[in-house]
């Protein structure tokens, strides 16, 4: 089953267009799965959660949440992820419905995660974004993180978003989080969610094992999703070109511990 999951534009409702989804009936996740949704201006997308907890991210666009009667209007801080502003989210917790009205055209991902243990409703602002200037030399990036661990707010659902502008690495030096090691290294599966500028371009991404029994590298498009169910995962951004990704992990317990691979940790290093 190949790692990679091109871009779909399939009308499901009246102005609400899929993008992605990828979960555990198309996919070898069994942590997180994830939607994303186009939605034209006034169009209006509805869906009740079963043993799932979600994170609605208000990619670009303003819309209009609901949720377990709570009301959040106008949320969205951006028209394209490329503003590199942080954005509003909405948690909703297990069992419970959620509608999402588009104001202007907007673009929503909605992460999931199973567990039966919820937690409240929330919106997230993006002005509580942590965001963090990572890497030197070529692998500079940009992080805004949404919903990290040390904001206890999910019960398995960890989200962040990253820039990575023309010619530079990210996810780099190669990095794991498939062990369930604690306090060494947690076991997160992870999904990317890619998006370019400008749009006809790529990135590479390789995902790959200590052993190589996984070992794949793929050209990554504009709205393409990469599952990373184990293994080292960096991203490579050619010049020219600005990457953007969201990633969305979860695992056995709500925790970012990773190993970087050996043989590549002196790139940390380096003055
Ligand atoms: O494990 C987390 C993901 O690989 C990215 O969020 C990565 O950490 C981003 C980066 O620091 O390059």
């Amino acid at each position: 089953m190949s790692l990679l999951y091109q871009k779909q534009n399939q009308e499901i409702r009246p102005g609400v267009h899929l993008i992605q989804d990828v979960n555990a009936s198309n996919s070898a996740m069994k942590y997180t799965a994830v939607k994303v949704l186009a939605l034209d201006a006034n169009a209006s997308y509805d869906e009740t959660l079963g043993d799932f907890e979600a994170g609605i991210v208000v990619l670009a666009g303003k819309v209009t949440v609901t949720a377990d009667q709570q009301r959040f209007e106008g949320i969205g801080q951006r028209q394209s992820v490329f503003d590199k502003i942080p954005t509003d989210s909405v948690y909703v917790g297990t069992g419970l419905s959620f509608g999402i009205t588009a104001q202007t055209a907007a673009k929503i991902l909605i992460a999931y995660s199973p567990t039966t243990t919820s937690f409240p409703v929330r919106l997230l602002k993006g002005d509580i974004h942590q965001i963090e200037h990572r890497g030197k030399y070529q692998n500079k990036r940009l992080v805004q993180n949404i919903l990290p661990d040390d904001l206890p707010f999910a019960d398995k659902l960890l989200l962040v978003e990253v820039y990575t502008d023309s010619g530079n690495w990210s996810s780099y030096p190669p990095h794991r989080h498939d062990h369930d090691n604690l306090p060494t290294e947690s076991l997160l599966e992870e999904i990317y969610y890619h998006e370019m500028q400008p749009k006809q371009g790529f990135v590479f991404q390789r995902v790959y094992t200590d052993d190589h029994s996984l070992d794949e590298t793929m050209t990554v498009q504009n709205q393409d999703v990469v599952i990373v169910p184990k293994g080292y995962h960096p991203v490579g951004v050619p010049d020219g070109y600005d990457s953007y990704y969201l990633n969305i992990m979860a695992g056995p317990t709500r925790v970012w511990h990773f190993h970087n691979a050996p043989e590549h940790a002196w790139i940390i290093d380096r003055k």
